[in-house]
């Protein structure tokens, strides 16, 4: 009988993984990751999703329950090096990071699934909504059922190695079908809230975040228009995000967003709407899911953000790893942010931003 490693955050989706696989005839080895310790108690004691003692509690519960056994594994040292240090830098750098792709990649399909392949084990799965459809062309990835949970965006930079040794159980049902499941299946995460965006953060707050970790991020500098004419004061790059319009303090008679960030002038650069889109986007590090570098131009949609609309669009390959995306509607990105290549529900691959 195949074993799987179920990754459990003590949430209600792994925990619904956990137990569709066992029914499946799984040997399920449920394990817990302690990612992030070092947020001020107050905050801490608000975030009951994510690394937490409780939630590692819950986990084991969930396990117990299901009659399968439980290991927690320290991960803080590589979450804080490969997921918050890069976090902090990229806004440091002006960029936009997107800290659950990250984790993705280094934590759960990198260092986990080492671990887990070390140890004998046929997978790992997860409690993302997102499908793995085995063909003989090799794994393809797809949308989860749930539109409004999918989170296909956020694994785009897998491996066919990794795909091939994935399962992820629950991307074949919506939520409302997972939380019956929980309920039916008696666990205590049924009724657990939806997690925070960012983990790590549970205010919410990333610039807070930034400034406790990075103080020297506080830097004032000039708020110019594309012209160059100063129009006010920012407090620093890394408190700024491109298309941000809030919380400029400038008046010009129209609404402004932030359109460039030079931490090397320590300059926010704004413009109007149109000035922020942007028609073509070079993207680096490109995976495709396939495992074959495209030579071609094609066609396909877009998205530029996890929550974000899909664009129509034209990849135009440069080289193995880098490409230009061609939009043919509306849109803007960040430097550092992903942008992932749809065909229907079929996730082709991906890549990061980098103008
Ligand atoms: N601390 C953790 N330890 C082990 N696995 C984790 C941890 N955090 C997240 N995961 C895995 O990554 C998946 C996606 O994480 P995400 O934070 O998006 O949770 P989610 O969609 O709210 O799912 P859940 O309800 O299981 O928390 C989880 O379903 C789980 O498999």
């Amino acid at each position: 009988m195949a074993t799987v490693v179920v990754a459990m955050s003590g949430g209600v989706d792994s925990s619904v993984a956990a137990a569709m696989l066992r029914d499946q005839g799984y040997d399920v080895i449920g394990v817990n990751l302690r990612l992030y310790s070092k947020e001020d108690s107050q905050a801490y004691s608000l975030n009951k999703q994510c690394c937490t003692l409780d939630s590692m509690r819950d986990a084991e519960a969930v396990c117990r329950k299901l009659g399968i056994p439980f290991y927690a594994l320290n991960m803080e040292r590589e979450f804080t090096r490969d997921v918050v240090d890069y976090f902090v830098s990229e806004y440091l750098q002006g960029k936009t990071p997107n800290p659950c792709l990250a984790c993705n990649a280094h934590i759960k399909f990198h260092h986990l699934f080492e671990r887990a392949m070390a140890l004998g084990a046929d997978y790992i799965a997860t409690g993302h909504y997102a499908r793995l459809r085995r063909t003989e062309s090799g794994v393809k990835l797809l949308t989860g059922v749930d539109a409004a949970k999918d989170q296909s965006y956020t694994l785009y930079m897998l491996s066919q190695r990794e795909l091939e040794r994935t399962l992820l159980p629950i991307g074949e049902q919506t939520k409302a079908e997972t939380r019956e499941l929980a309920r039916k299946y008696g666990l205590v995460t049924a009724n657990k809230p939806e997690s925070q965006d960012i983990c790590f953060i549970p205010s919410g707050d990333y610039r807070a975040f930034v400034r406790r970790l990075a103080p020297h991020a506080e830097s004032p500098g000039p708020i110019v228009d594309t012209s160059g004419r100063q129009l006010g004061v920012h407090h620093g790059v890394a408190f700024y995000t491109i298309g941000q319009r809030k919380g400029l303090g400038i008046t010009v008679g129209k609404p402004m967003y932030v359109v460039r960030l030079d931490p090397e002038k320590n300059m926010v650069v704004v413009g109007t709407k149109e000035e922020l889109s942007s028609r073509e986007i070079r993207l680096c590090d490109v995976n495709y899911i396939d495992g074959s570098p495209r030579t071609e131009a094609f066609e396909c949609e877009v998205k530029l953000r996890y929550r974000g609309a899909s664009i129509p669009a034209i990849v135009h390959p440069e080289d193995d790893r880098s490409v230009r995306v061609e939009l043919l509607g509306p849109g803007n990105v960040a430097p550092g942010q992903a942008v992932v290549f749809y065909q229907g529900e079929e996730v082709l691959g991906g890549g990061k931003a980098t103008s």
